[in-house]
């Protein structure tokens, strides 16, 4: 894990939108294509517009660059709140991308209706279907099943196993919705994820992973949240195990209001913050301006 510290949100823009570049370029040059996890947010947001503005931003292609998304906001298409609106504002519509390799996690308006666990599947039917296009990382068995539906089956209990829900404490702090189902094949599947960028909130939660929350222990590649404590309330997100499949896993958080999780993120033991349980399987890059490293222990 490495903790690079810029001085300020705009520093820390810039510098993440140029590592960024170079990330999927690097990425390109190896493999010919590049696949790249959006996060929301405010420093995100900054982040898409630095993308942007970089003179060197066509060093990517980016016509081979998959786009997914880490969470979503279950809102209507189009709604500004939505975290696939502000990326396609603040960067996707200002970059000659391939639609067919725009991801976005479902809408509230579209053909699944408001069925957020209906959208939580189809998103990991997509991205299962990716993976066996791009031979990607592909889990199987109870990899592919909620938690609840992992604990059935050492249980025994292969029927709840196969339908890979229920039985998830709903009472603890929230509910989920896991998405592992028997439609789904209860087999989880996942293209390769270059980078996964993860804003990290006050809280430190990433994408839609809440801490106290029972998404936190969810092992099936997507799932929905009915109660997130950031409005709105009902999210898709991918689970920590999903998040945890890629090559590099960015957490970027700017301003003082972060410096608590951050340092937590850092500090307790066990880590119980969804922040402090990711990490790619290559790098895990903590990239922070001066105010929200402000906490951190030397
Ligand atoms: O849908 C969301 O709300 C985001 O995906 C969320 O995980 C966000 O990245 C963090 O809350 C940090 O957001 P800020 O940068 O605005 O603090």
């Amino acid at each position: 894990m490495t903790v690079v510290i810029h001085d300020d949100p705009k520093l820390l823009a810039e510098a993440t939108a140029a590592r960024l570049i170079v990330r999927l370029t690097d990425a390109q040059a190896e493999r010919g294509v590049a696949s790249l996890v959006l996060t929301g947010g405010r420093i995100a947001a900054q982040i898409y517009a630095a993308v942007l503005a970089s003179p060197a931003r066509d060093a990517v292609d980016w016509s081979r660059v998959d786009f997914w998304w880490g969470d979503e906001r279950f809102l209507p298409s189009g709604d500004p709140d939505r975290n696939e609106t502000q990326a396609r504002a603040a960067l996707l519509d200002g970059l000659p991308v391939d639609p067919a390799r725009v991801h976005p996690m479902p809408a509230s308006d579209g053909p699944l209706g408001d069925d957020a666990p209906a959208a939580a599947a189809s998103y990991a039917r997509e991205l299962a279907a990716s993976a066996g296009a791009s031979g990607g990382v592909v889990g199987g068995g109870a990899a592919g099943l909620g938690a609840a539906g992992a604990a059935a089956a050492a249980a025994g209990a292969p029927g709840l196993a196969a339908a890979g829900m229920a039985a998830v404490d709903a009472a603890a702090v929230g509910s989920i919705e896991p998405a592992g189902s028997a439609e789904s094949g209860g087999a989880a599947g996942l293209p390769r994820f270059d980078v996964v960028l993860l804003g990290v909130g006050e809280d430190g939660h990433v994408a839609s992973v809440f801490p106290g929350h029972p998404v936190i222990d969810e092992t099936g590649t997507t799932a929905s949240v009915h109660d997130s404590p950031k409005p709105p309330p009902v999210r898709v997100t991918l689970t920590l195990p999903a998040i945890n499949t890629a090559a590099e896993v960015w957490l970027i958080a700017a301003g003082d209001g972060k410096a608590d999780a951050v340092r937590e993120a850092h500090t307790a033991t066990p880590a119980a913050l969804p922040a402090a349980r990711v990490r790619g399987e290559h790098r895990t890059l903590w990239l922070l301006d001066r105010a929200a490293a402000a906490s951190l222990p030397a």
